[in-house]
């Protein structure tokens, strides 16, 4: 389990939490609200990459602050918001730089997330050479990489709008093989989404962050009622059903 517990800190004037919210092994949980509500900020916290200045984070049961980089590395992986690549690097190169130094490069998990993220046709270009699409992809195959070049039990992935730079068929298939992937291998998933949609489509449980808290959290559908979501977003929104899928639905903001 990723633990954030009662974890908060100072923006500029403002404050973040305290939030306290678990990610489970193999689960999506996607971080959505409105833009400066402090879901990056968070998300931060929680890859240790920024420190809490109340509460702790943990991951299986051990305080992330006292982790060494090299640990901590083994354990999870971040894609963070307008991440870039290194410049005039080959692809492959890039991805395979991931692999976890604790463990070393392992050739076939190589080839399988290279052709998991569809990188295999990439993976002797120029870095420089890639559109914003393709680096993503890249960037993020190198995170499997890491993760899956390592053999602890508990892994996890963050992920700062990891459909950024995609088109609407990009994203979702994006999102849907984090999703697949995160159930096959048994990781954690944690990642800061936009879009309503591809989060009611492809994570497990949402948490919704407004103001600096964390306003709602549970399993996708139960969260992402059009009232609440309204609320937060400020916006008025139709709740439209799927063609094919019963349970579906999906939200369009309206104009007065
Ligand atoms: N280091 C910092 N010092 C001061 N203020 C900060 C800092 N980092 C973020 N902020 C402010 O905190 C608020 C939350 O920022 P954050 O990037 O976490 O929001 P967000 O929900 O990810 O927004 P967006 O959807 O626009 O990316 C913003 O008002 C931002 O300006």
């Amino acid at each position: 389990m990723l633990e954030l517990d009662e974890v908060g800190r100072a923006l500029g004037p403002r404050r973040l939490g305290p939030v306290s919210l678990t990610v489970a092994q193999g689960e999506v949980l996607a971080l959505l609200g409105p833009n400066g509500a402090g879901k990056s900020s968070l998300l931060q916290l929680a890859t240790g990459l920024a420190r809490p200045d109340r509460g702790e984070v943990r991951l299986a049961g051990q305080a992330i602050s006292r982790l060494s980089a090299v640990e901590l590395a083994s354990r999870r992986a971040v894609l963070e918001q307008a991440a870039r690549l290194p410049a005039r690097c080959i692809v492959r190169e890039v991805v395979e730089g991931g692999a976890c130094r604790q463990h070393g490069a392992n050739p076939q998990r190589l080839a399988e997330v290279l052709q998991r993220t569809g990188v295999d046709r990439l993976a002797d270009r120029l870095t420089d050479k890639l559109s914003g699409g393709e680096a993503q992809r890249v960037l993020l195959a190198r995170a499997w990489y890491q993760l899956l070049s390592s053999n602890q039990a508990e892994r996890y992935l963050l992920l700062d709008e990891p459909t950024a730079m995609l088109d609407i068929g990009a994203a979702d298939t994006l999102l849907a093989d984090i999703a697949s992937t995160a159930r096959m291998e048994n990781i954690g998933v944690l990642a800061v989404v936009h879009d309503l949609n591809l989060a009611l489509r492809h994570a497990n449980r949402v948490a919704l962050i407004n103001n600096g808290q964390c306003v709602a959290i549970g399993p996708t559908f139960d969260v992402m009622r059009a009232e609440r979501l309204e609320a937060v977003y400020g916006v008025r929104l139709a709740e439209l059903g799927h063609p094919e899928e019963a349970d579906w639905r999906a939200f369009i903001p309206l104009r007065d």
